[in-house]
């Protein structure tokens, strides 16, 4: 026969949906999951994090054998003339899947939602991607980041000789390491090189980055505006 809801019964509907929507989470809760990072939280922690790798790559660096022998300025000049490639090579480590996946999306995310313009998003994941393709082990890795620190013609580097003595037997190193890596392939220590020659261009880019960042007025820590000579 019909089925009605009693009066008693839809009382009680009303009282058990009333305390249902009274019971939610506080909005401030869950607006986290949905919120983007704005590009200013983005921007502080590439900040923090650049600033870090800044810090890890003096310590990386004064343990390269020789380094420390070198006369101090140019040991000045020479990090601060590798600190962006370094930072470049290290960077587009993470890209070649040497953090669990979900790591590059989000790392990919903030630092394209980090205040930089388009025109050097591009060339930037461009180099990430080429970086990515070579599957580089830790070796290669280690060495190339030693090779980029010690190029001798950075601005303002004195004693260029003295720079190359220490650079030479890297190259040589990690020449051999490649055919030994990589037997398959007799150019992948040319491909390695190019990086380092990519490098250099993505240094412009970045000045420009900089730049950009600066005139819409974002701060840098002491630590990058004293290697990058900002503010
Ligand atoms: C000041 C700041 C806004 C900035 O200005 N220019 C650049 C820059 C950008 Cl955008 C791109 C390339 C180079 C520079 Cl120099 C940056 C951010 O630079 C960095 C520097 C180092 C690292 C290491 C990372 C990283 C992640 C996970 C894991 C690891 C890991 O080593 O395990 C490393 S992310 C990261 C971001």
């Amino acid at each position: 026969e019909k089925v009605e809801i009693t009066k008693e019964q839809e009382a009680l509907m009303k009282l058990i949906v009333e305390a249902y929507n009274k019971h939610q989470i506080p909005q401030d809760v869950t607006k986290q999951l949905v919120r983007f990072y704005s590009t200013e939280e983005n921007f502080l922690l590439l900040t923090e994090i650049a600033t870090s790798q800044v810090q890890v790559l003096v310590e990386f660096t004064k343990n390269i054998p020789g380094f420390l022998s070198l006369d101090h300025e140019d040991q000045i000049a020479l990090l601060k003339g590798s600190a962006v490639e370094a930072m470049f090579l290290r960077s587009a480590q993470v890209f070649s899947r040497k953090m669990p996946k979900g790591h590059t999306e989000v790392l990919e995310e903030r630092i394209r939602k980090s205040g930089i313009s388009e025109e050097f998003i591009t060339p930037l994941f461009n180099f990430y991607k080429s970086v990515g393709e070579l599957h580089m082990v830790l070796e290669e890795q280690a060495l190339l980041t030693a090779i980029t620190i010690l190029t001798p013609d950075r601005p303002y580097v004195k004693d260029q000789q003295a720079v190359e003595r220490l650079q030479e037997p890297m190259v040589n190193l990690l020449k051999k390491l490649c055919v030994l890596q990589h037997p398959q392939e007799p150019q992948y220590f040319a491909r390695l090189l190019g990086r380092l020659t990519e490098l250099r261009t993505l240094n412009h880019y970045h000045a420009e980055m900089l730049t950009s960042w600066r005139v819409n007025d974002h701060k840098f820590t002491p630590l990058l505006c004293e290697i990058w000579d900002v503010q």
